[in-house]
């Protein structure tokens, strides 16, 4: 009995030991396998394809690139801002333009807050007007991320709404959202630049700030947003996304569907 509890004792010791050093994947790592297997699973030859913008789809266009040169894959590449435009051209892809490719076979792109119906916050990095575009124009939407982004609701831990807005209506779309809705629309300020942040579209970004959620309605509280006029277009992405992958902590990949 003794010596069946010693054995129980060290083979507990043995597991706990190897949880502690098991190595946790990092976020950086997280963001990677789930770029390349977003790659990996939707990307054909002779397809148009949409480029997110963002720290995630950098590892996605890195892996798009190799598979290019790999297999000799005829891409077209639709940029989302002034930064997928450069990704595209820096690893050497065919930059296209929605003039000449009105119709996305898909978009990938990353996301701040994914819910579980995968509506998503977006706009984080600023980039939301082209991204949005860019997705309506596609026949399928992807969203790639950590799992740090994937919510059971939008705001969960998310706790803000960017807006872009036109700068010359800013004062007034901040008094009348902050009236109609509560919450705390701050003017999103450059970094190393002074004054406010600027968008790839010349426009400035109003991040809303709430305590708890502003809505469980986010179809409804975006529709009524983008009519107050000089609005231009709000991070909410509902009913976009068709399928998300996210790289987990311990380097396997949810991917999830609706
Ligand atoms: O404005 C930025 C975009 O919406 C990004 O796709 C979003 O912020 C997610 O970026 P990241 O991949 O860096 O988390």
């Amino acid at each position: 009995m003794l010596l069946r509890n010693k054995v129980k004792y060290t083979f507990n010791l043995i597991r706990l030991f190897s949880q502690v050093n098991q190595p946790k994947m990092s976020l950086e790592s997280a963001k990677r396998i789930a770029a390349e297997r977003a790659i990996d699973n939707h990307v054909k030859d002779n397809i148009v394809l949409g480029i997110g913008s963002g720290s995630t789809i950098v590892y996605g266009v890195q892996r798009l690139a190799e598979r290019v040169r790999n297999e000799n894959l005829n891409i077209i590449c639709i940029p989302t801002s002034f930064q997928a435009k450069h990704l595209i051209l820096d690893n050497g892809l065919t930059l296209g333009e929605l003039d000449k490719n009105p119709v996305l076979d898909v978009a990938i792109d990353g996301a701040d807050e994914c819910d579980i119906e995968l509506n998503c916050i977006k706009g984080g990095g600023g980039c939301l007007l082209q991204e949005k575009i860019v997705a309506s124009c596609a026949k399928n939407l992807i969203i790639v991320a950590d799992h740090t982004k994937n919510s059971q609701y939008l705001t969960e831990r998310y706790k803000k709404i960017p807006i872009e807005v036109s700068p010359i209506a800013y004062v007034p779309i901040k008094t009348r959202i902050e009236s109609l809705f509560g919450g705390d629309l701050k003017l999103r300020m450059g970094v190393a630049k002074a004054g406010p942040c600027v968008t790839d579209n010349g426009n400035f970004i109003l991040d809303w700030f709430f305590e708890g959620s502003p809505t469980t309605d986010f179809d409804g509280i975006n529709r009524e947003i983008m009519m107050i006029p000089g609005v231009v277009d709000t991070g909410l992405f509902i009913g976009m996304a068709r399928k998300a992958y996210y790289g987990m902590a311990d380097g396997s990949v949810l991917e999830k569907e609706v």
